[in-house]
């Protein structure tokens, strides 16, 4: 078996994408590196796999000897003989149970092991590797790729050691017995084993393509069930369904091929292998009648002879799944190794105590990393005094969103710096940047949790009389003493159980447990009713009080009581100023709040006043 045999025969798609090119079978380190720290299972599971391998083998020699032995001796001493085959088939049972058990506890083990390393490193990565690794992507290397290796090691591993215990010890046992048997077996079994090898592996490929057309079609359902309100609303239903047509068609072409394959297969298994043991009997017939050899000898021949082909043909399969263990060992192992783009340096400064909550920005040029070749921001400078609340506003783009990316340290800017109480970010350890804020995004993140946790998310000491009064402030209240089970209620998926507005005060009363002197707040442009849209204000006026809050604004209510307003457009600050100066400038300030003022005026008269 080299390592070229294998691609060679890789022809279909989905099998060359799957697998690794040729020489990575040395990621199977990884998982043989994390097996080691377990020594205890992987002594017992190979005690027991040389066990139930040597019981297997045992299994045709006692059959050997009641054909031998206890049938010749008239009937009355037989019992000994099925007394021991009996017991070599109680230690063979013991013997299996223990090595699946052991050879699939590490299995699991280590999986559960990677699955916690990979999720740990990838809670200390920046949000530019989320862009450039989907997290769609990351999530099938969790799942799928993690299961192929619990199969490696479950599986695989003690299939290919049993295989080459029960392969090797039964031809060495075979030629002890019936030297020239042997010899005949030895060229019989590559000609058996072979073409069932070609076959099997060709029919692996169908079988996956044939896997993959089937996960086209689930993708599908869930597409189209997912959006099942859009579909009917735009009349789109024989659409769908010509568009499901063609996957469950496709689907059934690629199964029709595999199991054409499986019958062919089948048919060339049963007439090679029964032709082979037929032979063999023919040939070990005629030994009998020469009296060179005994009838339990050939029974023994043929069980045995099974035995070893069977070895040697699950053999030839387990090259193919350690190189795709090894494909999946890579992926994983690349998770594992991925530094972070931002990472507290090795003696970060400690921010002052207690903290002031200043925030300034000073000359900072910055473009994400995915669109290196427009800046978000250009020479931005801003500086926001302790307890200053700043709006920003600006058009669709203009980097608003941008200003808390970096104030959080989710990215390091190109050139100038941002500083938190006069400490340059990346001086300090990010932990301690994002303890000193509190984020009110502007969609509110609910998790699938009670009421409770998702209030205090980030503050996980908070009392309920400390989350009360949170939600009190943040006109929470009402609604959360009205849920079913007040704070245990469990908010579901998305906390889609909760109103546009509501699950924005959830948002304020989390960000006012955390109590941080700064406060970066990207307030909902969602049209809120004016009743929301005063309860919400009102939270976020006593959030606002005594922190410094850089506000980006979208109500006219938050804009009028900003200390400051910042107008930006294009990654630059085009205008500043209070409400009224801005207005009288007539510029970019003006024509946006002319808008708000209109639409406000149509949809919310009571607001503008
Ligand atoms: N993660 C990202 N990767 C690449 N480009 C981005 C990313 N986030 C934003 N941008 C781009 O950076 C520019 C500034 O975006 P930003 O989100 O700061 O704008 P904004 O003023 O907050 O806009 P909006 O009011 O629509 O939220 C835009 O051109 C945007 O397309």
């Amino acid at each position: 078996m080299s390592d070229e045999s294998q691609p060679a025969t890789a022809n279909s798609e989905t099998r060359a994408s799957e697998e690794p090119p040729k020489g990575k079978i040395g990621n199977l380190r990884m998982i043989w590196d994390r097996a080691i720290g377990y020594p205890k299972q992987i002594t017992f599971a190979v005690i027991a796999l040389f066990v139930a391998s040597m019981s297997t083998l045992a299994i045709p020699w006692g059959f050997k000897n009641i054909i031998d032995e206890g049938f010749a001796a008239n009937g009355t001493d037989i019992a000994p003989y099925f007394q021991q085959l009996l017991m070599v088939v109680a230690v063979l049972a013991v013997a299996t149970a223990c090595r699946f058990y052991f050879f699939s506890w590490l299995g699991e083990r280590v999986v559960a092991d990677i699955r916690l390393a990979v999720q740990r490193n990838l809670l200390r990565m920046a949000p530019s590797f989320f862009e450039e690794n989907r997290p769609s992507e990351i999530a099938s290397r969790m799942t799928a790729d993690t299961a192929v290796i619990e199969q490696i090691l479950g599986t695989t591993v003690s299939v290919a050691t049993r295989n080459v215990v029960t392969g090797v010890g039964g031809i060495i046992i075979l030629f002890i017995l019936a030297p020239k048997l042997t010899a005949g077996l030895l060229i019989a079994i590559p000609v058996i084993v072979l073409p069932i090898v070609y076959i099997g592996r060709k029919l692996t490929n169908v079988s996956r393509s044939s896997q993959d057309r089937v996960a086209d079609v689930g993708a599908m359902v869930a597409e189209t069930l997912g959006a099942m309100k859009i579909v009917q609303a735009f009349g789109q239903e024989d659409r769908e369904h010509r568009r499901f047509q063609g996957s469950v068609e496709s689907t059934f072409d690629t199964a029709k091929r595999r199991i054409r394959l499986r019958a062919t297969l089948t048919a060339i298994i049963i007439g090679l292998v029964f032709t082979g043991i037929t032979m063999l009997m023919w040939r070990g017939a005629i030994g009998v009648a020469e009296g060179t050899i005994s009838g339990g000898t050939i029974a023994f021949f043929v069980l045995t002879g099974g035995l070893v082909a069977g070895a040697f043909g699950a053999l030839t399969e387990v090259y193919g799944d350690l190189l795709r263990g090894a494909g999946a060992a890579g992926r994983l192992a690349e998770l594992l190794a991925a530094e972070p783009g931002i990472a507290a340096p090795k003696s970060p400064i400690a921010l002052p105590v207690p903290p002031r909550g200043q925030i300034s920005f000073d000359n900072v040029t910055f473009a994400y990393p995915t669109r290196t070749e427009t800046a978000a921001l250009k020479s931005f400078s801003l500086k926001v005094l302790p307890g200053e609340t700043v709006a920003v506003v600006g058009p669709s783009g203009a980097g608003k969103s941008t200003l808390f990316q970096l104030a959080q340290r989710f990215y390091d800017p190109q050139s100038g710096s941002v500083r938190i109480d006069g400490v340059a970010l990346p001086s300090a350890d990010p932990a301690d940047i994002r303890e000193r804020m509190a984020l009110v995004p502007q969609d509110t993140v609910l998790f699938a949790a009670t009421a409770r946790d998702n209030l205090r998310y980030g503050q996980w000491d908070a009392t309920d009389e400390e989350i009360w009064e949170a939600a009190r402030a943040a006109n929470a209240e009402q609604f959360l003493r009205e849920l079913p089970d007040g704070l245990d209620s469990y908010m579901g998926e998305s906390g889609t159980r909760l109103s546009g507005g509501q699950r924005q005060r959830v948002s304020i009363a989390r960000a006012l447990l955390r109590n941080t002197p700064i406060l970066l707040l990207d307030e909902a442009t969602s049209a809120l009713d004016a009743e929301s849209e005063k309860l919400v204000q009102d939270a976020l006026d006593k959030l606002m009080a005594n922190r410094t809050t850089i506000v980006i604004a979208h109500r006219l209510a938050t804009i009028r009581s900003a200390n400051r307003i910042i107008v930006m457009d294009e990654g630059k600050i085009v205008e500043q100023g209070d409400h009224d100066s801005l207005i009288a400038r007539n510029g970019l300030y003006a024509r946006l709040a002319e808008l708000q003022f209109n639409n406000g005026e149509r949809s919310q008269p009571k607001i503008s006043a």
